[in-house]
């Protein structure tokens, strides 16, 4: 498998499998999930092109229910730009809501997810208050999906953010905006 042309890059493969990417493709991973990650990469970087992301940098992560899902494989990538983050994503046949697709509510965690972690990596811990998620597509299972998170606006504890999914060919599937409140007594840790 080659790389590709462009680096650098730096990613790391969130899944239930524990292992962590290296720098490049996992040595430690199943057949299966190699193949995947393959699949995720060569589509997503088209796209990533096209959004001219320059680097992705990963840290701090925590496992959560979105994160450590079996189901959701995700690879994840901050753009160091502007601080969105991607997630690249392959969604398994047990997410499903209407037969053959995505159950709704795990495209909204998915988005939530996702720009909830570019909130949290560019500052204080802030909480979702509100998610407004238009759904365009149904995302078929089995597929991969490609994730933006973005920070909008900050105004004191208040941030308005937005996420999209899209097909890696750029096709929408879903489109959010949220509401994000740091709380003024508590700082939960993630
Ligand atoms: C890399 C790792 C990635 C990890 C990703 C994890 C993703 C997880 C994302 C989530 O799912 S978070 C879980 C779901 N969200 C919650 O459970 C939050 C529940 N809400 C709360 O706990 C409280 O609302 C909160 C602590 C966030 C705020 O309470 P506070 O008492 O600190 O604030 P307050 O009630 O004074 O509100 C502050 C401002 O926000 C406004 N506000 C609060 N809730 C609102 C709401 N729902 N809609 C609109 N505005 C709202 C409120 O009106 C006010 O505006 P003003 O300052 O202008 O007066």
């Amino acid at each position: 498998m080659q790389k590709p042309s462009f680096q650098p890059y730096y990613v790391k493969a969130l899944s239930s499998e524990q292992a962590q990417l290296p720098t490049w493709f996992p040595s430690g991973h199943s057949e299966e999930f190699q193949l995947i990650l393959r699949k995720l990469f060569e589509r997503g970087f088209r796209l990533m092109r096209k959004l001219n992301i320059q680097k992705g940098n990963l840290s701090n992560i925590s496992k959560n229910f979105v994160l450590s899902n079996p189901q959701i494989h995700v690879v994840m990538l901050r753009r160091a730009l502007d601080g969105s983050v991607i997630y690249l994503a392959r969604v398994g046949s047990q997410v499903q809501g209407p037969s053959g697709f995505m159950h709704g509510g795990a495209t909204a965690a998915l988005l939530d997810d996702c720009v909830s972690s570019a909130v949290l990596l560019s500052g204080p811990f802030a909480m979702t208050v509100q998610l407004n998620v238009q759904y365009r597509k149904p995302v078929p299972l089995n597929s991969v999906v490609v994730v933006e998170g973005y920070i909008d606006q900050t105004n004191g504890r208040k941030t308005i953010a937005g996420g999209k999914m899209y097909h890696p060919d750029g096709a929408l599937y879903a489109e959010a905006t949220l509401l994000f409140v740091k709380p003024r007594l508590v700082e939960p840790k993630m």
